[in-house]
């Protein structure tokens, strides 16, 4: 076995080009992940979010939540948030995180997304508070939600699943060539809780 292998485990890049995608698989076990589901479930401090899309204001049944190093503003859809302080679980997430990536993060925003028919749009996390080309790290607790990414111009796809306990990186060029999305589905009826390791600036 090739343990440098490019086209299988976390070192196979699922794009085709123009961006850096790479899939760990489950980075924690069954009895990790469960507590990290429950726990993120009880503890975090969720909220329905707001976007105001010209002018007016809209509340997603899907909940979120934003955590950081400090009390980072945060402004996306026209609205502003303030990343609350880390909580202990949050910490160990992103320890084990950066160790596995090799990468820092200061931040972290997470959805919790109540059943199937839940989703996130096509976008992109290149926000201008972002650093910029840095990588998020995406962990998963829940249910196994499909993913995809769609190329700007060639409107290519690449699909994958995201499971429980897993780890997903967006990294070099992904935001600026390539939208992703979590696709609504009825075939799902159980909670997910996601997190987006980032790195704000400023
Ligand atoms: O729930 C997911 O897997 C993706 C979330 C996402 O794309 C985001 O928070 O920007
Ligand atoms: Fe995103």
């Amino acid at each position: 076995m090739d343990l440098f292998d490019s086209t299988s485990g976390k070192n196979k890049n699922w794009l085709p080009k123009e961006g850096i995608v790479n899939y760990y698989g489950k980075v924690f076990n069954q009895k990790e992940s469960d507590f990290f589901f429950e726990t993120l479930l009880n503890t975090i401090e969720w909220k329905n979010d707001e976007a105001y899309i010209f002018g007016k204001k809209y509340v997603t049944k899907r909940k979120v939540a934003w955590y950081g190093d400090r009390d980072f503003e945060y402004t996306y859809s026209n609205a502003t948030k303030r990343a609350l302080p880390w909580t202990k679980e949050l910490l160990e997430l992103k320890q084990t995180i950066e160790e596995e990536t090799k990468e820092t993060f200061n931040s972290c925003l997470l959805n919790l997304y109540h059943t199937g028919e839940e989703g996130m749009a096509w976008h992109s996390d290149g926000e201008t508070d972002l650093k910029k080309n840095g990588a998020i790290a995406s962990v998963s607790f829940g249910a196994d939600r499909k993913f995809a990414f769609k190329h700007r111009e060639t409107k290519e796809k690449v699909e994958l699943l995201l499971e429980h306990g897993s780890l997903l990186v967006m990294a070099g060029t992904t935001q600026s060539h390539w939208l992703h999305r979590l696709p609504p589905t009825k075939l799902v009826r159980r909670p997910r809780v996601n997190l987006t390791f980032r790195t704000i600036i400023g």
